[in-house]
């Protein structure tokens, strides 16, 4: 794997074979802004007063961005859906339309929603991965061409943050035997070393019974909002090319059931877990990956987590609806506001294999990175990202380079959709803070989702 540097010594440069880790935001006790690890170094890089250092090493400053020309912020009324092609359904998982009002009842379980999911509580989780990881800069006009493609490191991808939560549940790490049951001794040994404590997204209220489906008054609530937004237009801005956000577009009881399904999923074998490096440095985020696994060390997508052999759940089968939806919807955006009349050229149509699940705390932070370690034909058809926001709101970066002082910024409330592909697919985004106290009043009274922010982004590999 080619780790070769061509990093300038005020920032990155992004030419030449080359990656790079990077690891997140550390918590040093003071404002975590930060931090990178080269691969096969433990540099970790955090910020103080405004400038990425490294831990120990030099003094990073990131190069200048590019401007971007495109229409910025342009509300939209974004017109209904209709489906436009099926996604694939090998899930076996439901998500039942809701019951008549009179049969809502909070006692209704989620295995209602999702029949097939069953939890695992205590399932043996995995060990900490030595990181999110990001790759240097790979220009636009690079990955243009495929044969370019070839000769870059797409194994590194992001600038996870780390910190630890105190709050949080810690991995508990257990050395299993290096010896394998075949008795072959000490040089045969098991990848699968660590157990991790299971992660509820959800905090336990004493007493309280846990509600299941979306209540009655969540559901009122919704009608409500239903019907305002249908007065008022649906809310999508065109940031740039390629990027479009969907204001507020998840209903509250899709946030609802998104939350629980998650909630659901990343309790059990392959939920949630917290990425750290061996160094003892944890990751600030809680992460899952649906469908195929994301390994953070060597950024690579598999059928197994390594690191515990635990195989990443399934997509839940309406989060296909809803992105399928959320891509329609930006295409009826596009065709509306005129910016194309063949508006899969701006935006392609995808269909998800892989979601990213994240979970960060009120201290989370994710640095600015790419997302690059998709199929080398899903890069070069720039096939969009979508990202799901939910829960408290975060302050989104984006931009053509790895430039915090540069970068556009945006705000990502809960019910938010993010869609990034075609000339945006390689744009550089991260997260700078999650806003305290933000998350719909509604969506925490229902789920009793822990203060922070719920993030998924599909992608098709
Ligand atoms: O949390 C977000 O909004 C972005 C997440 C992201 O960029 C990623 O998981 O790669
Ligand atoms: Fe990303």
């Amino acid at each position: 794997m080619n780790r070769g540097r061509g990093r300038s010594t005020n920032g990155y440069s992004g030419r030449g074979g080359r990656s790079w880790r990077r690891g997140g935001y550390f918590d040093h006790g003071r404002s975590p802004v930060g931090a990178e690890r080269h691969s096969g170094e433990d540099s970790c890089y955090y910020q103080e007063d405004g400038m990425s250092q490294s831990r120990g090493r030099h003094l990073q400053k990131t190069s200048p961005a590019s401007g971007s020309s495109y229409s910025k912020h342009d509300n939209a009324p974004v017109f209904g859906y209709k489906p436009k092609k099926p996604f694939p359904d090998d899930t076996g998982l439901k998500w039942q339309n809701d019951p008549p009002e009179a049969s809502d009842t909070s006692s209704a379980v989620l295995k209602d929603d999702f029949p097939s999911l069953s939890c695992q509580l205590g399932s043996e989780g995995s060990q900490p991965y030595e990181g999110r990881t990001q790759v240097e800069p790979l220009p636009v006009e690079e990955t243009e061409s495929c044969a370019s493609l070839l000769h870059h490191d797409f194994s590194r991808r992001v600038n996870f943050s780390c910190l630890q939560d105190e709050s949080e549940p810690s991995e508990s790490y257990r050395k299993m035997s290096p010896q394998n049951s075949a008795g072959f001794g000490d040089s045969v040994h098991t990848e699968c070393q660590v157990v991790v404590e299971p992660f509820d997204i959800c905090l336990s209220k004493a007493g309280t019974p846990v509600m299941l489906k979306p209540s009655l008054l969540v559901k009122n609530r919704e009608k409500r909002n239903e019907i305002k937004r249908s007065m008022e237009g649906q809310n999508g801005i065109v940031l740039r090319s390629g990027m479009v956000l969907l204001k507020k577009y998840l209903s509250l009881s899709d946030q609802v059931k998104i939350v629980k399904a998650c909630r659901e999923l990343g309790f059990g074998s392959g939920g949630f877990y917290q990425p750290g490096y061996r160094d003892g440095a944890k990751l600030q985020l809680k992460m899952m990956c649906l469908g195929k696994n994301w390994d953070p060390e060597t950024g690579n997508y598999g059928d197994l987590r390594p690191n515990d052999c635990a195989v990443p759940p399934r997509i839940p089968h309406e989060f296909y609806l809803l992105v399928e939806k959320a891509i329609k919807d930006s295409h009826a955006l596009l065709q509306q506001k005129a910016i194309a009349s063949h508006v899969e050229n701006i935006l392609p149509w995808m269909s998800p294999n892989i979601c990213i699940v994240n979970f960060y705390s009120a201290s989370g932070r994710l640095g600015l990175h790419q997302d690059r370690d998709e199929s080398l034909e899903s890069l070069h058809k720039r096939l969009p990202v979508v990202s799901f926001s939910i829960g408290d709101s975060a302050e989104f970066l984006y931009g053509d380079q790895r430039d915090v002082d540069k970068a556009e910024k945006v705000e990502l409330e809960s019910g938010d959709v993010l869609i990034f592909g075609g000339n945006s697919r390689h744009i550089f985004h991260g997260v700078t803070a999650i806003k305290q106290n933000t998350a719909p009043r509604a969506l925490m009274d229902e789920t009793n989702l822990r203060p922070g922010r719920l993030n998924l982004t599909f992608r098709e590999y």
